[in-house]
């Protein structure tokens, strides 16, 4: 049968994943018919797909994430997968808390492909030398490694100018202030009292202080060249997912010798998470709904699991993995992630649809965009449009 896959995965180590899973359809007698839309964190791509869908022509398979998922599933456009699901065991292999994001009224509508950790910071040990810098662990240490390096000549932190990237950066930074209670109170139950508070406040004049070390060319720019200026050493770090990862590894890099890995300063120990997932449309092709549930099944066998995963820079959705020919950076994701599932640290990502739906998601990325972009960052009125803005889109 044919499969055709809404995607956008279009970077070097996201474009080298995603062909893992078309060599392994083709190997299985299928077609894969790509559909990729380019443009980091997927707003293109949802747009195109919105489209399509209600042309009556969706794809067979599309690169559908969190809360997003169930709303597809309540239009109706999304197919049944308890099949799949019972005959490979996805629920004695896949975490609750992401289980229960690709059911809808407790069916299974969608796969999960990974765990992305989104509260990195990645630095090239080279230009921390340079600068006789350490790579920091808390938000002051960074603003001291930052000063020595601008003093040396190096752009502190590689950033894209891009809403998405901005809130990753200001999701890192909430994290770091509020602590992952207060972050799900108001970033998940938007509970007003913490969003409408001094803490948010402290979040928003943090995150301008973080940001006055970004350099001045870095609106518009794609997540992948700020990570490239890190690779070739002309900037010092960068706060991002860990698909940041898969850029280092496609160019052949090495974690702990090339580049470092670690936890987004002031967040050790915690971890919001980022779940790729492909939402299964209905289709009333008999063959390629066989092809379908092939791709459905093959994404959560160990082998794709470890292929992808490996060339994504995420680790597997699936607990019972063996981690030992994963990188140090994905094996401390993985203990992190097992971690922090128990002692409370895990916390889903806003920035990347998997905490709020996609409306309320819009309203946080146009302040903290607004923020980003004005010369008078007030913190005291950062804070009242964020309340204000979500609130109109509860
Ligand atoms: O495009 C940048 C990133 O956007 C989103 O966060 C996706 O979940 C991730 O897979 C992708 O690599």
């Amino acid at each position: 049968g044919e499969v055709e896959v809404l995607h956008w995965w279009t970077a070097g180590g996201e474009a080298r994943a995603a062909a893992a899973l078309k060599d392994m359809m083709e190997a299985q007698g299928h077609t894969w018919k790509d559909f990729a839309v380019a443009g980091g964190g997927g707003e293109a791509a949802m747009t195109v797909l919105k489209t399509r869908a209600v042309s009556g022509n969706p794809p067979a398979a599309a690169q559908i994430k969190g809360l997003d998922i169930r709303e597809w599933a309540k239009l109706g456009f999304l197919t049944n997968l308890d099949d799949v699901a019972e005959a490979n065991h996805w629920d004695q292999l896949i975490p609750p808390v992401i289980a229960d994001v690709m059911k809808y009224e407790g069916h299974y509508v969608a796969v999960p492909i990974n765990v992305h950790r989104v509260n990195w910071i990645w630095a090239n040990p080279d230009v921390l030398k340079q600068a006789g810098v350490e790579l920091p662990r808390t938000l002051d240490e960074f603003y001291a490694a930052a000063d020595k390096l601008k003093a040396a000549g190096y752009i502190p932190l590689a950033h894209g100018g891009q809403p998405w990237q901005d809130a990753t950066v200001f999701e890192a930074v909430a994290l770091a202030v509020m602590g992952p209670e207060d972050y799900a109170r108001a970033f998940v139950e938007h509970d007003m009292a913490v969003i409408n508070s001094p803490l948010m406040e402290t979040v928003f004049a943090e995150f301008a202080k973080v940001m006055s070390y970004v350099d001045p060319n870095a609106a518009g720019r794609d997540w992948n060249s700020a990570t490239a200026m890190v690779i070739r050493g002309e900037a010092a770090m960068q706060i991002m997912g860990d698909w940041a990862k898969g850029e280092f590894t496609a160019a052949g890099l090495t974690p702990g010798k090339d580049y470092i890995c670690a936890p987004a300063p002031g967040t050790d120990g915690e971890f919001t998470f980022n779940v790729d997932s492909f939402a299964m449309f209905r289709l009333n092709d008999e063959d390629n709904s066989q092809a379908q549930k092939d791709l459905a099944r093959t994404i959560l066998e160990p082998e794709f699991q470890t292929v992808f995963n490996q060339a994504k820079g995420s680790i597997p959705v699936r607990t019972d993995m063996d981690m030992s020919g994963f990188d140090a950076c994905a094996q401390a994701s993985m203990e992190t992630f097992k971690r922090s599932a128990q002692d409370g640290g895990l916390v889903p990502s806003f920035a990347h649809g998997l905490a709020t739906t996609s409306y309320v998601q819009g309203q946080i990325f146009d302040v903290v965009t607004n923020f980003v972009n004005s010369d008078n960052k007030d913190p005291a009125r950062a804070t009242d449009q964020l309340a204000a803005a979500i609130q109109a889109a509860l």
